[in-house]
């Protein structure tokens, strides 16, 4: 990535010593919750890229916090606090959720009394029946298959300040959009957005996510290894929807497995993989920080933004 030249490059060893002067309660119990959910995730990194990053969100939410009472002041508006956005952008697959999870439970540790939440974009993909109706059901993930208007509407209530905001819900064992079902985002002080999106910037928009987001981050990795990541994943969705008909994964889960994996192979290649290429990858250097994983997840390079 020698083309980065508006980025600090650091290699792990380098940016784990920016954190020094804070203690981060990363407790034992906070380490068995983040084992919780995942107990393949290298506690190591979690200390030594986590923690300066934590400390770092930290600086620029108090930055960002004191320029909006100035901003606020300046044009003789009531004060109020205004919500901090995290993007989190990457290819499908590259651990983009795992890393929002990891990032909502450190900050809701370290920034205490303030209230962290966490949404992911694909709630705002069109459901399956809407995506067959417009003949793009296999462009899932791409800029087409979301409703970007009511994205866009979301984000600019969150930041207006809007009490309670319903979102819809992707669930990846149903593969599709649950009917009746929505989180509910009210009035967070820091809200992680996780998504393949969140850096794009569609043709036939004005407005982007982009717009909305505070401090970003693109998580990268070497395709091959982000197609390993995938098939791994489809296992394990497979693995647990053997009991469970209505799971999207269960006509894989009782049939023979390596069909099963070859299928999914090919939605990397036609689907996943040019999408990736197409829309995601090139978003990559709009990124206020570049997390590059290798082998076994773990995060090997940092690129922060210089300016
Ligand atoms: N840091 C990590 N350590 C171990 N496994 C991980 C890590 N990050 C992601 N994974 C695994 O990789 C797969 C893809 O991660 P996921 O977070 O679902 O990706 P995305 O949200 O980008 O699609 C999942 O099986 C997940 O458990
Ligand atoms: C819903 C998604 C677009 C979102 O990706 P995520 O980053 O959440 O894994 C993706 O998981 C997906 O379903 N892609 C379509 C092709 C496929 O089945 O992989």
């Amino acid at each position: 990535m020698a083309d980065l030249i508006n980025y600090y490059s650091f290699s792990k060893d380098e940016w784990k010593k920016f954190y020094s002067d804070i203690e981060l309660p990363l407790t034992e119990h906070e380490l068995k919750h983040i084992k919780a959910f995942n107990d393949q995730i290298s506690l190591q990194d979690v200390s030594d890229i986590y923690k300066p990053l934590v400390h770092m969100i930290r600086l620029q939410k108090d930055n960002f916090s004191e320029w909006q009472t100035k901003k606020a002041r300046f044009l003789h508006k009531p004060v109020r606090n205004v919500p901090f956005i995290i993007g989190i952008s990457g290819s499908v697959a590259v651990g983009k959720s795992t890393t929002a999870r990891v990032l909502e439970d450190l900050l809701t540790n370290y920034f205490t009394g303030e209230h962290i939440q966490l949404i992911t974009t694909d709630g705002f993909l069109y459901p399956n029946a809407e995506l067959k109706k417009q003949g793009i059901l296999d462009r899932k993930g791409f800029p087409e298959s979301y409703d970007m208007k009511a994205l866009i509407n979301f984000l600019n209530s969150v930041k207006s300040g809007v009490p309670v905001i319903k979102t819809p819900v992707y669930s990846h064992q149903v593969y599709d959009i649950v009917p009746d079902q929505f989180e509910v985002i009210n009035r967070p002080d820091v809200l992680i957005v996780e998504g393949i999106n969140t850096l794009q910037l569609p043709q036939n928009q004005q407005i982007y996510i982009s717009d909305f987001t505070d401090f970003s981050i693109y998580m990268d990795a070497d395709p091959d290894l982000i197609e390993k990541w995938y098939l791994e994943r489809f296992g394990k969705l497979m693995d647990t929807a053997f009991l469970d008909p209505d799971n999207y994964y269960h006509k894989y889960a009782i049939g023979d497995r390596n069909q099963a994996f070859d299928m999914a192979k090919d939605v990397w290649q036609r689907v996943d993989m040019p999408n990736l290429n197409e829309n995601i990858l090139p978003t990559r250097s709009r990124a206020d920080m570049i997390m590059h994983k290798t082998v076994g997840h773990l995060i090997d390079r940092l690129y922060l933004r210089k300016y």
